[in-house]
């Protein structure tokens, strides 16, 4: 019998959807190897391999049957994405064109053992970055930079927008995936795009506010108040916004510190100074890396320092992602800082969602990890912190509360 891959959905979906694969057609126990891969669209090479063996009718369902090692081992049925690693060091997974999909390819071969293995079956799966229906608009008004993502029908739908970290440019996959769930999202770009500074001092937040108004103004945007998404540096601007401006619904920070780190904010009359830091605090891993965990200068007076956004201000509820191994910046403690600098202003004790073994980048489902790469101040490779299965687990989970929480506080999208 001739060994046939099997998915479910059959041929393509949505990268933040799990995809059932099987394999029909194998020797009863058959020793098999599944191999994954995929090129970026710079030509960068990201692969993952799984040993198994086939149960006793020659069927192999990763839904049902553990990997006994190779790239991850276990019962892990989405490890091949998850697990994908790049063959260039220190290359971080992106999808920059949202309208292509990412072609990943499955091959099955025969036995465990490297080198020598016979190709079985092959399938191409194609994992789309715009779910069907959503429309993009590139945005240019005003001194406003981004691209408008919008699902389905003709709305209102909740507004959100979302922010990327200080190297900047506009990255839409997450806006593009957010849309397939309902919400129109505007991937804002704030530096190193087009017209826009390629460095900064100063975080201006008339920006961010022009990018506030232009979703309040769109007829198939929702009011009266949008959400904020950011990660990392774009967490911190979030909460800045929150803090600051009128309208905001409710604010997510993924790795935000709640602390202006070293490029002050400002907003009419209002400015928040810097932490600073001072690099003879970065490390130096056994592997040659570099940490920066503990560059930032300390807190003094804790969650009354001067250079920590006055979150007690926003009117919104915040959402606190934290990775338990950020090696960027401690997460952990600043979502806790934040937590007690709401309650010492009578405000409630904030979610914080923290997981363990998990990372900086927290991405949206099934991307896999970046353990480190090129830090845009140091121009140096920096290790990000995580541990690949449970990263994986806490982007999953992640991605669900995100959901959920803009749900409850933006309000449904309306039903197609
Ligand atoms: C002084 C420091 C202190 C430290 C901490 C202080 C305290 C904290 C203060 C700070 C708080 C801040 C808190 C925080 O936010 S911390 C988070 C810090 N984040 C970063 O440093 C972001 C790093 N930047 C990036 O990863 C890039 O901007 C990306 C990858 C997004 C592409 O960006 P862009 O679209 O602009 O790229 P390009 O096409 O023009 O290429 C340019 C170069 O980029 C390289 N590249 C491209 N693609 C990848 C990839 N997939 N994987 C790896 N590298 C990639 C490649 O070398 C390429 O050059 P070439 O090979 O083409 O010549």
């Amino acid at each position: 019998m001739v060994a046939t891959v099997m998915l479910e959905p059959a041929g393509r979906c949505c990268w933040d959807e799990p995809v059932r694969i099987a394999v029909r057609g194998l020797a009863p126990g058959q020793p098999v190897t599944l191999r994954a891969s995929l090129r970026d669209e710079k030509g960068a090479l990201f692969r993952a391999h799984a040993r198994y063996c086939a149960d006793a009718s020659g069927l192999l369902d990763l839904e049902r049957t553990p990997a006994l090692g190779g790239s991850f081992a276990g019962l892990e049925p989405m490890g091949l994405f998850w697990a994908l690693e790049p063959e260039k060091p220190f290359w971080r997974f992106l999808k920059r064109d949202v309208q292509t999909p990412f072609a990943v390819e499955l091959e099955v071969l025969d036995g465990h053992e490297p080198g020598t293995q016979r190709l079985l079956a092959r399938a191409v799966h194609e994992r789309d970055f715009l779910a069907p229906g959503v429309r993009r608009e590139p945005v240019r008004a005003g001194r406003v930079r981004a691209t408008l993502f919008l699902p389905p029908g003709s709305g209102p739908f909740p507004g959100i927008i979302d922010i990327y970290d200080i190297g900047g440019g506009l990255l839409e996959y997450r806006a593009s995936l957010l849309a397939g769930h309902g919400f129109a999202t505007l991937a804002l770009a704030f530096c190193n795009f087009e017209d826009l500074p390629k460095k900064f001092d100063t975080i201006d937040l008339d920006y961010f506010e022009e990018a506030l108004c232009y979703m309040l103004q769109h007829t198939q945007i929702k009011g009266p108040g949008i959400g904020l998404l950011g990660i990392s540096l774009g967490a911190d601007i979030c909460l800045s916004m929150a803090s600051f401006l009128k309208n905001v619904s409710a604010t997510v920070s993924i790795n935000g510190s709640g602390f202006i780190a070293n490029k002050a904010v400002r907003y009419k009359e209002n400015s928040i100074p810097q932490l600073g830091h001072d690099l003879r605090r970065v490390k130096v891993t056994f592997s040659g890396l570099l940490d920066v965990v503990d560059v930032r200068n300390d807190i003094v007076g804790g969650c009354e320092n001067p250079c920590m956004i006055p979150i007690e201000k926003a009117q919104g509820p915040i959402l606190f992602i934290v990775g338990q191994d950020d090696h960027n910046w401690r997460s952990e403690v600043y979502a806790q800082i934040a937590s007690e600098r709401l309650q010492a202003h009578g405000k409630e004790k904030p979610q914080i969602i923290s997981y363990p073994g998990t990372g900086h980048y927290i991405e949206p489902p099934y991307f896999p990890m970046c353990p480190a790469s090129l830090h845009t101040l140091l121009e140096k490779p920096v290790i990000w912190g995580g541990e690949p299965r449970a990263h994986s687990k806490a982007q999953v989970d992640a991605w669900k509360q995100i959901l959920t929480f803009f749900t409850k506080h933006l309000g449904p999208s309306p039903k197609l």
